[in-house]
């Protein structure tokens, strides 16, 4: 089970994630209270070893301003979010790094049908912790996608026995309020993202 943990703007936060074995860090560089300059984003990549993927994640920004962002920051993976086109991701291939694509369930399920490397299956408004019909999407998907939307250590078991993702991703559901993250419920969540069956 590849499991992310996504919005961090701690230090020690992105320790302890890494500590935890989480597989996928990310970086929001869109509007969001969990926001962090290209700077900051790199001062926190440099943390993370060369085994688990850092992201960035966009929602709405044209080509040239995610590529700035990215390069600016040294990711190694860039999350769009929303309906973007294929065109989009076109624009970004030639950067060399993993690209994700983060839809709604309304969305075309198949990873890799925009050129993409990795597929997001999120609520309709993503980072807002709202948990929705998770089982509604079992079995649609194809390739490697991962479960996102309202998860949370209690509740991140069951999700992945109503869907059967390749993985799962997470902000507000380690976090004791907006964009302030949690060491504890972060070690809780992929623990128990990795227990389930
Ligand atoms: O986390 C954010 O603030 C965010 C903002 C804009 C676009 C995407 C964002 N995060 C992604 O949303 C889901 C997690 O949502 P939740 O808070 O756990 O319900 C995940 O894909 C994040 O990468």
């Amino acid at each position: 089970m590849h499991v992310k943990i996504c919005g961090l703007s701690e230090p020690g936060h992105v320790e302890t994630a890494v500590e935890a074995g989480a597989d996928a860090i990310g970086f929001v560089l869109t509007r969001s209270p969990r926001q962090v300059t290209p700077e900051r984003a790199a001062e926190l990549a440099a943390l993370v070893p060369g085994h688990v993927l850092t992201v960035g994640v966009f929602r709405g920004e044209d080509p040239a301003q995610v590529r700035a962002a990215t390069l600016a920051a040294g990711l190694r993976a860039v999350q769009l979010h929303g309906h973007h086109p294929h065109a989009d991701f076109t624009a970004l291939k030639d950067l060399g790094l993993s690209l994700v694509r983060a839809v709604d369930a309304e969305a075309d399920l198949r990873c890799g049908a925009y050129d993409e490397d990795l597929l997001i299956v999120d609520a309709p408004r993503p980072g807002s912790g709202e948990p929705w019909d998770w089982a509604a999407v079992r079995g649609r998907p194809s390739g490697r996608w991962l479960l996102a939307g309202g998860l949370d250590p209690a509740n991140v078991a069951t999700a992945i026995e109503a869907a059967r993702p390749w993985g799962v991703d997470v902000s507000s559901g380690v976090e004791v309020a907006p964009g302030v993250k949690d060491a504890g419920l972060i070690r809780d969540f992929v623990a128990a993202a990795r227990g389930a069956r």
